[in-house]
């Protein structure tokens, strides 16, 4: 549990589908700075809960603080202006427009001028113009993908679409991002590109939550994890004390045997 006020708090958070509780009474917070993993089998509620937080899903109940300010009802695009910025399971790029055109078009969900200044091309409207573009070139230069910027993502490969996935979330200088399985279907080394992004920017501040089936991943990269099982919080804590816990190993594998906690949190 972060000492500091938290950022981003939980509580209580529920969503049923058709009598499936997908996601039961979920709590927890996310401190300045830290890097939070989500993890927990498939189908335990991983990414319900993370469409309840940032508004594309809508809970039954709880409630969502960001910096103390109450999300709940809010729609993606206001909880998105409010600082919660994340990437998709399924990565969402649009293919046919550039590189930096995604990054701009990313950015307009939350630093939009009012439409009549955008229609009068005001001095405001093109200095937002002119801060975007040069936001977006730093971000496209620092996924590491500068010499695709005018190029359409559809050239990109599916890693490479995920880095570009990164650059958007980053767009609107987020309080938070959230990962949604930002590994699957990567290849290693752009595994150990987004890991070292991750790391970078979080060692300027940048707060993460990141949802991922790759456990040996999180136990490296985050500084606490959260583990879910059927909708429920099963544990909470630091690696060190996920690794112990062997409610995770069954969780995962219905056994918490030595051989069990390799496959689990080494990948062997
Ligand atoms: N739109 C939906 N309609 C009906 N059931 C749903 C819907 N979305 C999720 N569920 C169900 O809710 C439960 C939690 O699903 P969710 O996708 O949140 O889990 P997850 O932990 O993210 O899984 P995975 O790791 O496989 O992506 C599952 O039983 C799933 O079948």
């Amino acid at each position: 549990m972060p000492s500091q006020q938290p950022l981003l708090s939980v509580e209580g958070l529920s969503k049923s589908f058709s009598g499936i509780r997908a996601v039961d009474d979920l709590t927890f917070v996310v401190g300045p700075g830290e890097i939070l993993g989500l993890i927990g089998p498939n189908g335990s509620g991983k990414s319900t809960s993370i469409d309840c937080i940032t508004g594309f899903a809508k809970a039954d109940q709880g409630s969502v603080l960001l910096d103390g300010k109450r999300l709940n009802g809010a729609r993606a695009e206001q909880i998105a202006q409010a600082g919660l910025s994340r990437t998709f399971q399924n990565v969402r790029v649009y293919d046919r427009l550039t590189l930096m055109e995604n990054v701009l078009i990313a950015r307009q969900a939350y630093d939009c001028v009012p439409w009549w200044q955008a229609l009068a091309g005001t001095q405001a409207c093109r200095g937002a113009e002119r801060r975007a573009s040069e936001r977006g070139r730093e971000l496209i230069h620092l996924v590491g993908l500068s010499t695709m910027s005018a190029f359409p993502a559809a050239f990109l490969s599916y890693g490479q679409k995920k880095l570009l996935a990164l650059a958007m979330a980053l767009m609107s200088n987020p309080k938070i991002v959230i990962l949604d399985e930002p590994l699957a279907g990567v290849n290693p080394t752009v595994i150990r590109r987004i890991a070292g992004l991750i790391q970078s920017l979080n060692s300027d501040g940048q707060t993460f939550i990141i949802v991922e089936h790759n456990v040996q991943f999180i136990m490296e990269h985050c500084s606490r994890v959260v583990v879910m099982e059927q909708g429920r919080k099963l544990a909470e804590g630091p690696p060190s004390l996920i690794k112990e816990d062997e409610r995770v190993l069954h969780a995962y594998l219905g056994k918490a045997d030595a051989v069990a906690m390799e496959l689990v949190f080494h990948g062997q």
